[in-house]
């Protein structure tokens, strides 16, 4: 298939490269770099893919270091726009770009959008960090600066470094993921103790339930773990929490 469903070639961006239709290779750089079956590539590519992921954090490093304040927002990809939780990432991305917050997402579809959406059109700053996917795949029309990954591992350093809190909505593994990252990050003080907030009771008491009855139960997690995560569907609330947050690091 050459032409996607909207008309336009299929399209692959790596780094300054733009590559579409038969061009795009049937494998990405992430997968090329994991795969533990070309076993003779680990000798002959790896050095050099350690000079591309370097670039990638160089060419992250730059276009960020200016962002204001900034907060990242995760969630689905698959959610459709007019669902509870794109509802409430677009009223959210437009409340933090009211208070002077930039707006980082994975600059997908879904709730990744409407929290771009939200913070553009509230006249905020946009950002989105896209990653190179096996299918097609652009960053969101709502993105104003945008930096496509190669890499997952790059991406996720730049979602931690440039933001002050972190707001989780509704989504699958790849929210997931995000999620217990800055968890876990926060937990081990690898980074600074940052909101990590979650948006969506309904969605996520399944959830919160588990964490508190196994995981405390079974000695798994602290008792004081449980306050690593704030929990609300209140946009208000969450941006008093990351302002709070921001406030008394600043005192500190
Ligand atoms: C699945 C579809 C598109 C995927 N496109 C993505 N673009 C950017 N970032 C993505 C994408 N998919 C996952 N992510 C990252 O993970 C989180 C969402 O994953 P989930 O599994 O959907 O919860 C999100 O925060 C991104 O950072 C089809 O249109």
């Amino acid at each position: 298939m050459t032409e996607s469903t909207n008309g336009r070639p299929r399209e692959r961006h790596r780094g300054a490269v733009t590559l579409r239709r038969d061009s795009i290779p049937p494998s990405t750089a992430d997968q090329k770099l994991l795969d533990s079956q070309n076993r003779e590539e680990w000798k002959t590519k790896d050095a050099w893919r350690a000079l591309r992921i370097l670039s990638e954090f160089v060419e992250g490093f730059d276009t960020l270091a200016d962002l204001p304040p900034a907060v990242s927002v995760f969630g689905s990809a698959r959610s459709a726009p007019d669902s509870f939780e794109c509802e409430l990432a677009e009223s959210l991305g437009a409340a933090l770009a009211e208070h002077g917050y930039a707006v980082i997402t994975g600059g997908g579809p879904g709730v990744m959008e409407a929290a771009n959406r939200g913070a553009t059109e509230a006249g905020g700053l946009s950002v989105g960090l896209g990653i190179e996917l096996p299918f097609e795949q652009g960053l969101n029309r709502w993105v104003d600066v945008g930096i496509d990954f190669r890499y997952f591992f790059v991406r996720k350093t730049m979602f931690l470094k440039y933001a002050q809190a972190f707001v989780v909505l509704p989504g699958g593994f790849g929210t997931l993921d995000e999620l217990f990252e800055a968890i876990t990050l926060v937990q081990t003080k690898k980074v600074t103790r940052f909101p990590v907030i979650l948006m969506g009771t309904e969605y996520w008491g399944g959830l919160l339930d588990w964490i508190k009855t196994r995981m405390l139960d079974d000695g798994k997690i602290s008792a004081a773990d449980l306050d690593l995560i704030q929990v609300t569907d209140d946009v208000a609330e969450a941006v008093r929490i990351i302002m709070d947050a921001d406030q008394s690091h600043g005192e500190e």
